[in-house]
């Protein structure tokens, strides 16, 4: 079963136990709601009465599950019909806007300016008390709710770019809302779901309990507390029964929505949902150890990264190993996919939900002269690390900065963070921008990200990633999403920070040869989650001892067309690796051998290391 799933199990058991006994109220050997029996009035637990008789000396027990029944049914029956008519007002109104977003959310807002109860009162006044006119009061109360969630949500996502190439292929509206925006605009839809089922049972039991909702002798548990208010005194458990009720149903209906909402959202953006069912903690991290006088920065060996839960044979890395050493500079290449982002994810513990390093080591020597192992570490571990010790600049600047806070405000926060005198802040911020060439940093620092260029945001980013002097910088792909000539200013900004902070070592992913041969000492090359090679940069690209190195560096353009070669085939996917050598499906020199068996690491030269058992006569 998916770890997905598996959220589901403990709201689903409560959920379902709720709904099946109130459901089997009729079959279950319960006794009559109605049967008074005056001489037991007020009596506690019994064998005949398990949780005792209420006022009349009815059963209690049986009166909680009948009226279970009636308040389950009003509030779900009007928190659905309310969703249903809400969601297609808000879906209608939000995508077509205009007049038809006038008759749909903007009239439905009217009820909104009614007092809750109030309205309630009024239906239940006019149509008379009773479970149909309830449901329709409820179901008129909650439609505006749904349908502004529902607008607001479908507004967001009908100017995104999946929505316009939709339209651009030609998709009928209707398709599009269905197939399209509804899926997209659930899980707000589930969290207001959650929200009226409560609401909606606190208010059927309040109109009960005034005596306009259900009517008596019928039971629910709105009737029953008003009942029990009246003999507070004399039995107070009449009172707990209904009001626990109560409160568990609607905790268990909330725990239903909240679940429901991350499993169906593929993003996983709540994931680890709540309470009990949290994502497990990380292993207690090990006391940090002294570090031997020539360790290096940082000595990942054999990292594994993973997808969380029984799924555990689903390797995403595998068999990493790289080293870094002070002042060094390791470039991570290798196709899409090859796990270069999620190694160094994993180095700031800033893996995504559902995603763990499951094996292997990465010790990190820090300022102090200690150890660390960063696969161990825990998140407050890493918190001490981040910024001051390790620090990431992002590939997608726009998308990693605030854009809500000037440049220089973001800076600032960032130094406060490792505790920087607050009165040295202001010439440090401007410090950095210069630092990082942006002109006119004493005005720049005043401007919020859209109002800079795609690499003034790049060179901001940076600012911010070395603003505490950080001993490892990771730079993931921090040029591709920018132009040539602009990625050669980023280029030449690194080579420059890294001769101005000389002890600093820069972990550079990059899927671009050339860069690498600008910036780098050392390649590392990873090929489907695996390190598949590395070596001295010079050497590895002079003789290259792995064939997925050799054909990287033959599909680079070099002086012509003519002389770029394409790799065949694709990177498989995490779910169908083959079982041998990953590459041999697309390697010309592979042999049965390859694909029988995992080839180990050898060690063409002194500082080299492959894994290709036929490196020798790869040139
Ligand atoms: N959140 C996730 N959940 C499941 N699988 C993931 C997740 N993130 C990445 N993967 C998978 O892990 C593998 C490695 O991804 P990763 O992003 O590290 O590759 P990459 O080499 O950085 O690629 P790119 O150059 O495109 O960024 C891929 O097969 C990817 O599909």
């Amino acid at each position: 079963m998916s770890r997905a799933a598996r959220k589901l199990i403990l709201p689903g058991i409560l959920v379902g136990l709720l709904v099946a006994v109130v459901l089997l109220a009729p079959v279950l050997p319960l006794a009559d709601v109605r049967m008074m029996d005056v001489p037991g009035r007020f009596s506690g637990p019994s064998a005949e009465h398990w949780l005792g008789q209420d006022e009349f000396g009815r059963d209690v027990l049986a009166r909680l599950i009948w009226g279970g029944r009636a308040s389950l049914f009003i509030a779900v029956g009007s928190a659905l019909a309310a969703a249903v008519l809400g969601t297609t007002l808000g879906l209608l109104g939000g995508y077509f806007r205009g007049v038809v977003e006038l008759v749909t959310v903007r009239a439905s807002e009217v009820i909104l300016c009614l007092p809750p109860l109030l309205l309630a009162l009024l239906v239940v006044t006019l149509l008379g008390a009773g479970t149909g006119p309830l449901i329709l009061a409820l179901t008129l109360l909650y439609t505006p709710n749904y349908a502004r969630v529902v607008y607001a949500a479908t507004l967001q996502v009908r100017s995104l770019d999946f929505v316009t190439a939709q339209r651009a292929m030609g998709a009928h509206p209707l398709a599009i809302l269905t197939r399209t925006i509804l899926p997209n605009v659930l899980p707000p839809l589930l969290v207001q779901m959650s929200l009226v089922v409560a609401s909606a049972m606190v208010i059927e039991s309040g109109l009960s309990f005034l005596g306009l909702g259900v009517v008596p002798p019928t039971p629910s548990w709105g009737l029953m507390i008003r009942a029990a208010r009246g003999a507070m005194e004399v039995a107070p458990m009449l009172l707990v029964w209904p009001s626990l009720a109560l409160a568990g149903t609607i905790l268990s209906f909330n725990l239903l929505c909240d679940r429901l909402q991350s499993v169906l959202d593929p993003r996983q953006i709540t994931a680890g949902g709540a309470l009990w069912l949290h994502r497990p903690a990380r292993k207690a991290a090990a006391a940090p150890q002294p570090a031997a006088p020539d360790a290096p920065l940082l000595r990942i060996r054999d990292l594994a990264i993973a997808v969380e839960g029984p799924r555990h044979g689903l390797d995403l890395v595998r068999r990493a190993d790289v080293t870094v050493l002070p002042g060094q500079t390791v470039a991570l290449v290798g196709e899409s996919g090859s796990g270069k982002t999620l190694t160094s994810l994993a180095l700031m513990g800033l893996l995504p939900d559902r995603l763990a390093v499951t094996g292997g080591e990465a010790l990190y020597t820090t300022r102090e002269g200690t150890t660390v192992d960063l696969a161990q570490l825990d998140d407050e571990g890493f918190r001490r690390l981040r910024s001051t010790e390790i620090s990431m600049v992002f590939q997608d600047a726009a998308a990693a900065l605030n854009p809500v806070l000037r440049i220089g405000d973001q800076l600032a926060e960032t130094l406060r963070v490792a505790g920087t005198p607050e009165a040295g802040i202001p010439a440090r911020v401007v410090d950095l921008l210069r630092q990082v060439g942006i002109p006119d940093p004493e005005r720049r620092c005043r401007a919020y990200p859209h109002e800079l260029s795609g690499g003034q945001r790049q060179r901001a980013m940076i600012a911010l990633a070395v603003a505490n002097s950080p001993r490892l910088l990771l730079a993931d792909e921090p040029t591709t999403a920018l132009d040539p000539t602009i990625q050669a200013q980023i280029l030449q900004l690194f080579l420059q920070l890294k001769r101005d902070t000389p002890g600093m070592g820069l972990v550079f992913v990059t899927h671009d040869l050339a860069v690498v041969a600008e910036i780098a000492d050392r390649v590392v090359v990873m090929y489907a989650g695996e390190v598949v090679e590395q070596g001295p940069v010079a050497e590895v690209f002079a003789r290259p001892r792995h064939p997925y190195t050799a054909a990287l560096i033959a599909s680079v353009p070099e002086g012509g067309a003519e002389r770029l070669v394409a790799i065949p085939g694709s990177v498989p996917p995490p779910h169908a690796m083959p079982p041998g050598c990953r590459f041999a499906p697309r390697c010309d020199f592979a042999r049965p051998l390859c694909e029988a068996a995992a080839p180990v690491a050898s060690a063409p030269a002194e500082g080299r290391s492959t894994r290709c058992i036929r490196w020798k006569e790869v040139t």
